[in-house]
């Protein structure tokens, strides 16, 4: 679904991203695992062209993917993103949220007034069942908790209709329970849809439960590429250069402080 050979980024003379070469399978979970400054965004954001690609090529879906504006709009129906910081409106309901996802298959005078067709209605509506989130859908956005945002931003990407979802530390910001659940939302809607997702995680725990396959980045490299069995503390090692085996030890159970608001706001 996703073929990527060559790629690098550089910003000015710093190599974000050296020589990438990397396949996902249509329909795979995919985490991209790695620490702060990997290039595991940039690597995403080359893939939806939200940064332009230094060199090399990829393609989706057989396509070799360009820049120009006809293939950009192509490339962005089919691929959609989910964000560590939700990006949903707060302003708006659950379910606009939602139909924004919509936007980009509309007739651009339907989608300039904001009028949804029937059939996009019951699109959202459907996009909220599988997020468990159906009842909250008249609710403005911003009352709800951490979790409950981005379950709207996965029903947002779902509701696009895509064949890929990238997830870029979709759960960086919540607290390890309702990191699970939303992960668990990203995954049964990629096992039932057959939706290829690449997820860029943190958590090194996160990677072992929820990757089918799972690709180590360091310093712009891939320096791992495997099953979650074979995510060794050798490997780990490869892929955390500098960092002890303590640290490199899944973050216990408990909430960091910022993610306490978010627990506070969870649904009993
Ligand atoms: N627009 C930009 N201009 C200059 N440098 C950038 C830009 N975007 C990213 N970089 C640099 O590229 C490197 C990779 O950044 P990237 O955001 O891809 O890392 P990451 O693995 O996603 O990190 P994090 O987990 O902290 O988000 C970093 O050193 C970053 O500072």
């Amino acid at each position: 679904m996703i073929r990527i050979r060559g790629l690098d980024k550089r910003y000015g003379n710093f190599d974000a991203l050296k020589n990438i070469d990397l396949d996902v399978a249509p329909g795979e979970f995919l985490v991209v695992l790695g620490p702060s400054g990997a290039g595991k965004s940039t690597l995403l954001r080359c893939i939806n062209r939200l940064a332009e690609p230094s060199g090399g090529d990829i393609h989706i879906d057989g396509k070799l993917a360009k820049s120009d504006g006809a293939s950009l709009r192509q490339l962005r129906r089919q691929v959609a993103m989910i964000f560590q910081h939700y990006n949903v409106v707060p302003r708006l309901s659950v379910q606009k949220n939602v139909l924004t996802g919509r936007l980009g298959a509309m007739p651009a005078v339907l989608s300039w007034l904001q009028l949804f067709p029937r059939a996009d209605l019951e699109i959202a509506r459907e996009c909220l069942r599988r997020v468990e989130l159906q009842d909250k859908a008249e609710l403005r956005t911003d009352t709800l908790s951490g979790g409950q945002k981005q379950r709207v931003g996965i029903a947002r990407a779902l509701a696009q209709q895509p064949k890929i979802i990238l997830a870029d530390e979709p759960v960086a910001s919540l607290d390890p329970k309702t990191s699970r659940t939303v992960l668990n939302y990203l995954r049964q809607a990629s096992r039932e849809l057959g939706i290829t997702v690449v997820c860029n995680l943190h958590q090194i725990d996160y990677a072992r439960e929820f990757g089918e396959r799972i690709v180590g980045v360091s310093g712009g490299r891939i320096v791992f590429e495997g099953g979650p069995q074979a995510l060794t503390d050798d490997v780990l090692k490869r892929i955390y250069p500098g960092l002890d085996e303590g640290e490199r030890r899944p973050a216990p159970p408990t909430p960091a402080a910022p993610a306490l608001h978010h627990m506070e706001l969870q649904e009993a």
